[in-house]
Parts: C-alpha cells; structure tokens; sequence
C-alpha cells in the first residue's frame, strides 16, 4: 500500500514577467515501509518536492497537482490537521543541519525544544530521546546532552537531528542530502544510520541525494530526476547497475569511481522549456524526434523511463 501518492505535481516560482518550472508533472508513489530516492544533479527540483510535501515552500509558488498522504490530500488540509501532521507524522531532516541547530542552545535543550514546542512534557519526551540517541549509535548521550553543537563532529550533529526528527515516531521521514558536507567516515556511519533507521524502526522514508552510494545501500527504489522532471524510475539496484536513460547512464559514469567522465554541457532553462526532451542537447543518442517532442514516461522493462529510444538501448 502507499503511504504517500504524489500526482502530476508542478512548482513554479514567478520570474519577472516568466516563471521558473521548478518541478515539472510529477508522480510517484511511496510504498509504507519502503525507501523511496529522489537523485539528480543540483538545480533538478527534489528539494522543492520536499518541501512542497510538508506544504512548506514560500507563499509566491505555483503549486499544482495532488499529494495524498495515508489517502488525504495534503493541498485541502485545514492549517490545524496540517500542524498534526507536520513534524509529526510527516518528519523532514533539513538539507542544512548546521541551520537546524541553534548555536547558543547545548544540545539537551534543543531536543527538549522540540517536545516543547508541540505541547508534550519535556521529561517524558528526553527519556525516550535518550533511548533513541543510544540506538541511533550516539554514545553516552548524557554526555552529549551537555554539549553545545559546534562541538559535534558532522555525523554526530546529523545524528542529533536525525533522533530530533524521530522523536514523534512519524510515519515517513524525509531526509534532504543527509551526507552533504559529511568527511567520508561520517559519510559511512549516515549508511549505517539510515540502515538502522529503515531496518530496525522499520521506517518509511524519501532519501534525497546526490549521494549515489547511499542511494544504492538504502533505497529500495529511485527516481532520477532532470530539470524538474522525473526521467527514470525504477529498483534502486536495477537504476544504479543497469540505467537506461541516457541522464542515468551519464550521472553514474561521472561517479569518481567509473573514472569521473562529466557530463558535458549544461541544463537547459526553466523558464523557457524546450518542446522536445529537456536532455535532448546533452544526448549523445538524441534524433530529429528528440528536439521536436516531448517524450512521456513509458513502462520498459519493468521500469519506468521518459526517453523517445529507450528500446534502443
Ligand atoms: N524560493 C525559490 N524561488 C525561486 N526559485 C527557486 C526557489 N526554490 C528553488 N528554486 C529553483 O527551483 C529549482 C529546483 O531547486 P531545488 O532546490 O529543488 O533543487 P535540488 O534538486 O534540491 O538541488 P540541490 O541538489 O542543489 O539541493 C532550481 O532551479 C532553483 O533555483
Ligand atoms: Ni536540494
């Protein structure tokens, strides 16, 4: 069953007299229980799907579509049954975790700030945060309680918000670049913190990364998005081994690991878009159809793809 259904959803921020198409008819589903990746280079809209989620982006969007969330429509929620959802069953791990601390507050009275602010008894809510910092691989939390932020190593700060984001046992948690800035051991241990996350509290969640081996490790299943779309959607494993799109295939071999072949060119604007496919210019397969036709998503073996030669390859 899915937890979370997000249709034809579109974002656009005015420009002047245009508008930038932030995020361009988008679906996908998120199964209860399943990790669901949002991946795709900067600028591709998967933060704006975040926040449009929690119906958190500025008041001068253009949002259009529907997200139904356990079947209720988040864009008909009235601001009371948004605040009881927000934070509680819909749970978001900033892309900035630095920002989502305060500096001059150690970092017990950040947690207990959370419990506050909803209204639930301080003691009550650290007791149980103390339990989940030792779950959540933090030692002698105690300790750390005493602390002020800046005294945190990276994958410690993010473990903090990550047991902040967990405290109200929500439904889904959305976590925007968790290994952003992360050195590559912190980089490791975020694996392990989102194992354990999805593994052991059984957690649904939206990973949005640019972290291709996070995605591969925690998610079961991917969207790849390109300039707002989404251009491919599939099992995690199956997108990251065997990518069909030519986006895919490209963002995979310019991994340091696959000899770091960039990707030549640059994305395309939003605010114009093109009438054929948006990657049509960087495509090294890209036909005469490719610049004149927009290409739609089409089931290909198994998988979801947005290409006009998927057979091809
Ligand atoms: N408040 C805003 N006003 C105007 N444009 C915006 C706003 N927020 C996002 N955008 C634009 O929307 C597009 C998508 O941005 P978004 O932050 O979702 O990208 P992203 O995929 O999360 O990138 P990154 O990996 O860098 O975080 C970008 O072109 C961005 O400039
Ligand atoms: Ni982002």
């Amino acid at each position: 069953m899915s937890l979370l259904e997000v249709r034809d959803l579109s974002v656009e921020f005015p420009a002047g007299e245009n508008s930038v198409k932030a995020v361009s008819h988008v679906s996908f589903d998120v199964r209860e229980g399943e990790t669901f990746g949002l991946i795709g280079e900067s600028g591709s809209g998967k933060s704006v799907i975040g926040l449009a989620l929690l119906r958190l982006l500025p008041a001068n969007a253009r949002i259009s579509g529907e997200i139904y969330f356990q079947e209720q429509d988040l864009f008909f929620l009235k601001p009371s049954e948004l605040r009881k959802i927000r934070g509680k069953k819909i749970s978001l791990m900033p892309q900035n975790p630095a920002g989502a601390l305060n500096p001059i507050l150690k970092n017990g009275l950040q947690i207990e700030e959370v419990f506050e602010e909803r209204g639930v008894d301080k003691k009550q809510g650290m007791k149980k945060s103390l339990g989940l910092m030792k779950k959540l691989l933090l030692k002698d939390p105690k300790k750390l309680c005493d602390l002020y932020p800046h005294q945190l190593s990276g994958g410690m700060r993010q473990r903090l918000i990550a047991c902040m984001s967990l405290s109200f046992e929500p439904k889904l948690l959305i976590a925007d670049e968790p290994t952003k800035g992360l050195d590559p051991e912190a980089k490791t241990g975020a694996v392990e913190l989102f194992t354990k996350i999805k593994k052991d509290y059984g957690k649904t969640m939206l990973l949005i990364t640019h972290d291709l081996d996070l995605a591969l490790e925690v998610c079961d299943r991917i969207a790849v998005m390109y300039a707002g779309e989404i251009v491919e959607l599939d099992e995690a494993s199956k997108v990251l081994s065997t990518p069909m799109h030519p986006y895919t295939k490209g963002l995979i071999r310019a991994q340091p690991r696959n000899g770091l072949v960039p990707l030549i060119g640059q994305s395309p604007s939003r605010i114009r878009l093109s009438d054929g496919c948006l990657f049509h210019q960087r495509c090294r397969y890209s036909g005469i159809e490719c610049s004149r036709k927009h290409p739609e998503m089409k089931n290909h073996k198994g998988g979801w793809i947005r290409c006009h030669f998927q057979s091809l390859q």
